[in-house]
């Protein structure tokens, strides 16, 4: 099961479009319904406008109505160091929660299981801005 979701990382890995970097990265996130939608990353040669295979993942299961999730496998090609999502990444999965697991594995689909909380402690989340009618900037009416 979770074998398989590292193995759909790997797949997904083989698809990066990154001719800059020339690291390859693929992610797999598995929705609550069991759906599992896969990225890539992908790069631009204007360097800042690249994608991260996670965040690719992810919002390509938002797109489709998917904005709960149980975990994400992330694969690479590292041998010896387990794959390490980016902050950028890291707040990008803890919009949806901060207990869900995340793989992150070594090229041999050998696997370190962290959640969300332990990759991005002391958050800032969705539920943390007060803004809406009661509020005027950060100051609660
Ligand atoms: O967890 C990670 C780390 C890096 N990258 C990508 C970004 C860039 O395309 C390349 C080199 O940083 O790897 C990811 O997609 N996910
Ligand atoms: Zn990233």
């Amino acid at each position: 099961m979770l074998k398989a979701l590292v193995r759909k990382s790997q797949e997904a890995r083989n698809q990066a479009y990154c001719p800059y970097s020339k690291f390859r990265v693929g992610a797999a996130v598995l929705a609550s319904n069991g759906t599992v939608f896969t990225g890539c990353n992908v790069e631009n040669a204007c360097y800042t406008a690249g994608l991260c295979a996670e965040r690719t993942a992810i919002s390509k299961a938002v797109s489709e109505g998917h904005t709960s999730f149980k975990a994400i496998a992330i694969a690479s090609d590292l041998e010896d160091r387990f794959i390490s999502p980016c902050g950028a990444c890291r707040q990008f999965m803890r919009e949806f929660g901060s207990q869900w697991d995340v793989y992150l594995s070594k090229s041999d689909g050998s696997y370190k299981l962290m959640t969300v909380e332990e990759l991005l402690p002391c958050s800032f989340g969705p539920e943390d801005p007060r803004t809406g009618e009661n509020t005027v900037g950060n100051s609660k009416l």
